[in-house]
């Protein structure tokens, strides 16, 4: 990890914004477009939107993503994933794209922060007790406005995803960490009262909302479980 001081950050993003957190899937939201889920699901209560495709090259996840600000506007922040280029592209687009989320593989958040500026929201993964230590150790810096912990449950939607922690796992790394947490992987209706017990500021869905046949409907389910 590479030293420095504190990084400020002068976004507007709030904890509330993670209440619930759709990441999308372009083939998983079939024969729905992502601009359409998106548009039903902040419709039906999600309060923050990532756009991620790991099947499309810079060039298609750049109109992917400008396509999706376009139809959000201002209502929620909307976060690009893994591509630090693809954020400084849409934004010189003049694109509201509000940051991007990156796990451990991607580039360091020190150089995130750096690149993208104070302005960005900037997410970053977290499975293990190393990563969670880590990441509270950040806090201070100013880095990192959030976490995404997981996997939560095994989950088909990402086939490489970290070992399950379980809701008990979870909690346990939620202590370890105070920067806002949204929980991920495998997150169901049933999933949202035990996790927010256990600390989650929010959660983040992907198949749940992408996959439903009503992504509208969907969203509303899982938004009146959080309530707020
Ligand atoms: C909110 C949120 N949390 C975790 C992830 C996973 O990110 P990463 O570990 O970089 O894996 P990929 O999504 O890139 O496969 C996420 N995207 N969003
Ligand atoms: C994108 C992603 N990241 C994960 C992690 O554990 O870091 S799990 C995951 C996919 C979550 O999809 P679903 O809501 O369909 O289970
Ligand atoms: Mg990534």
């Amino acid at each position: 990890m590479c030293g420095g001081g504190p990084v400020s950050t002068h976004n507007r993003f709030s904890a509330d914004d993670l209440l619930l957190y759709l990441v999308t899937d372009t083939e998983l939201s079939a024969p729905h477009s992502v601009a359409e889920v998106v548009e039903a699901a902040v419709a039906g209560g999600v309060t923050m939107v990532q756009v991620r495709s790991k099947t499309v090259g810079g060039r298609d996840l750049l109109d992917l993503t400008c396509q999706v600000a376009r139809r959000v506007g201002h209502r929620v922040p909307v976060l690009v994933d893994d591509r630090v280029d693809v954020y400084l592209a849409a934004r010189n687009r003049g694109e509201a794209v509000a940051g991007v989320h990156v796990g451990q593989s991607d580039l360091p958040v020190r150089d995130v922060r750096a690149i993208c500026g104070p302005e960005a929201v900037v997410g970053l993964s977290a499975a293990t007790p190393e990563e969670f230590v880590a990441l509270d150790q950040q806090l201070p810096t100013g880095l990192v406005n959030y976490a995404g912990i997981g996997a939560v449950h095994a989950t088909q939607t990402k086939p490489d995803h970290p070992e399950p922690l379980g809701v008990e796992g979870f909690a346990r790394a939620r202590s370890l960490c105070s920067v806002p947490a949204v929980a991920i992987g495998g997150v169901k209706v049933q999933d949202i009262t035990p996790l927010m017990e256990a600390g989650a500021d929010g959660l983040a869905v992907v198949s749940g909302i992408c996959a439903a046949d009503d992504p509208q409907e969907a969203a509303r389910s899982y938004r009146e479980v959080i309530g707020r």
